[in-house]
């Protein structure tokens, strides 16, 4: 089942010229609390405060999905913030659907679809009443019914908002956000929370709104969802990008022919004991778990030939063995570092 109508009328807008959302050299300071600055001293800025958005540069095109991934503080709701005008930054500039956010009429805002974190909506309304208000206020909304069935909304309408569950809420969030057929989409950790189910549904709305030709812009920590539904990657990292392109450029980045072997055996596996020649061949041998092993680097037919000679000298085989791409979580974690913020 697809989105009724929202194709007849957004086709036309992604041949819009220019991108959904321009944002250049950015920045948004804060006052720090006391806490952040007793830690962070070296993050200050010389007028003793925090830089949390620091030159960001982003585009969002239209019939994309662009993921902005960053560990927690990295900066990425800020970043977005400022270009929903909702906050004012403290230098740089947005261009959202080519004008300013800040003052933005209410013809621009209605272009715009927000899916907020914790949802924001009012706690007290069940969710069909609420979601025709909401279409109501747009001159060309989505087939309500259409959307509230796709989404399993009927099945938990007596309840109100405040009572429903994390994923319902957030199926009731996503509703909210596209029933007026925006133009530029933004999808605050969209599939958090959700049953797998209910996952694959909003996936599909995802690929069918970006096929209409809407620009969608999903901050996430999920990153196999990320990897599957994302055109185009901006990764941040302290308020800066460090990372930014297409699904595969990102994937490429650091070598083509990177790849992670994974495998179970005995525990306390030295790499040369079996591959003698895999460190001076630049691969890294992690023991992820007691006995599950990780082997990284531009693997070539004759390790696995190695390996399977001292599996074969052993008179055993391990239990499970994969051999598989770098993928974008092994990216974000090389480049985020594995402490925790
Ligand atoms: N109003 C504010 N006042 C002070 N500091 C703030 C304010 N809003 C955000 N920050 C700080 O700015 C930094 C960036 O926060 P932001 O919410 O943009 O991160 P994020 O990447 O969205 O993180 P998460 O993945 O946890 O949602 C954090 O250190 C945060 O504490």
């Amino acid at each position: 089942m697809t989105i009724p109508v929202l194709s007849h009328q957004n086709s036309a807008r992604a041949s819009a010229p220019g991108p959904a959302l321009l944002i250049n050299s950015l920045v948004k300071e804060f006052k720090p609390s006391k806490e952040f600055a007793a830690k962070n001293p070296h993050r200050l800025t010389e007028d003793g405060l925090h830089r949390a958005v620091d030159g960001v540069n982003l585009t969002i095109n239209r019939g994309e999905v662009t993921v902005l991934l960053g560990a927690n503080g990295a900066g990425k709701t800020t970043t977005l913030a400022c270009a929903q005008g909702l906050l004012k930054p403290d230098g740089g500039s947005v261009e959202l659907l080519g004008s300013s956010p800040w003052g933005a009429s209410p013809e621009l805002r209605s272009r715009v679809g927000i899916m907020l974190q914790d949802g924001g909506l009012p706690q007290h309304m069940r969710p069909i009443p609420l979601l025709r208000h909401i279409a109501r206020m747009y001159a060309q909304p989505l087939d309500l019914d259409a959307l509230v069935k796709r989404l399993g909304i009927d099945t938990f309408n007596g309840t109100t908002v405040r009572r429903l569950s994390g994923g319902q809420k957030q199926r009731v969030a996503l509703a909210a956000a596209i029933i007026g057929q925006p133009e530029l989409l933004f999808l605050d950790e969209p599939t958090a929370g959700l049953d797998p189910q209910s996952r694959s549904v909003v996936f599909d709305i995802i690929s069918e709104l970006r096929d209409a030709g809407v620009a969608i812009a999903l901050t996430t920590h999920l990153l196999d969802d990320a990897q599957r539904i994302a055109d185009r990657v901006f990764m941040i990292k302290r308020g800066t990008v460090v990372l930014s392109g297409s699904m595969a450029e990102v994937l490429a980045a650091g070598g083509k022919n990177q790849q992670t072997l994974t495998f179970t055996g005995g525990t306390g596996l030295q790499l040369v004991d079996f591959l003698p020649q895999a460190q001076s061949d630049g691969l890294v041998l992690l023991e992820k778990a007691a006995g599950r092993y990780e082997i990284s680097g531009d693997i070539k037919p004759h390790h696995l030939v190695a390996l399977t000679n001292y599996w074969q000298k052993l008179g055993a085989i391990p239990t499970e063995f994969t051999l598989a791409p770098r993928t974008l979580e092994d990216i974000f974690l090389e480049l985020s570092g594995n402490e925790i913020r």
